[in-house]
């Protein structure tokens, strides 16, 4: 069980949302990626977005290529301002998890009545 792609979700979503691994988990920080001293403690390594091991993303090289190009032209291009019904957006996201379930064999033997 503790290495199908349901359970490594939810140990990744357990992990993402504890605070001795992260300060403030529930909180949408990005300046604790840019040595905000807050944030000196946190475990910045238990993050893996793409997964490790075996089973992680083929796609994690050509995905940070296309981030990095989406992301660069639209800061070279628009100026953003965020609308005032989006402010609370973070808080408002819901998360689902799939429930993978495996085969249920089941063995059915005719009953005889005499
Ligand atoms: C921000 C973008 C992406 C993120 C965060 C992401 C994340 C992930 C994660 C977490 C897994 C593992 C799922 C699991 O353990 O059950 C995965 C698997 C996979 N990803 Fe991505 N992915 C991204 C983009 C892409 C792209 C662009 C491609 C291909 C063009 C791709 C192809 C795949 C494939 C083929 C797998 C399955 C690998 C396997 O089962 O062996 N991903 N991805």
């Amino acid at each position: 069980m503790s290495n199908t792609p349901f359970a490594r979700k939810v140990i990744v979503a357990i992990l993402y949302h504890h605070d001795s691994i992260f300060t403030e988990p529930f909180g949408y920080h990005p300046e604790c990626f840019l040595n905000d001293p807050r944030f000196a403690n946190d475990k910045r390594e238990a993050l893996q977005p793409f997964h490790v091991g075996s089973r992680s993303c083929l796609g994690r090289n050509l995905a940070y290529i296309e981030m990095r190009l989406i992301l660069a032209r639209l800061i070279w291009n628009f100026d953003m301002k965020i609308a005032h019904d989006s402010l609370d957006w973070y808080s408002r996201q819901k998360m689902y998890l799939l429930w993978e379930k495996g085969p249920l064999n089941v063995f059915l033997t005719p009953v005889v009545r005499k």
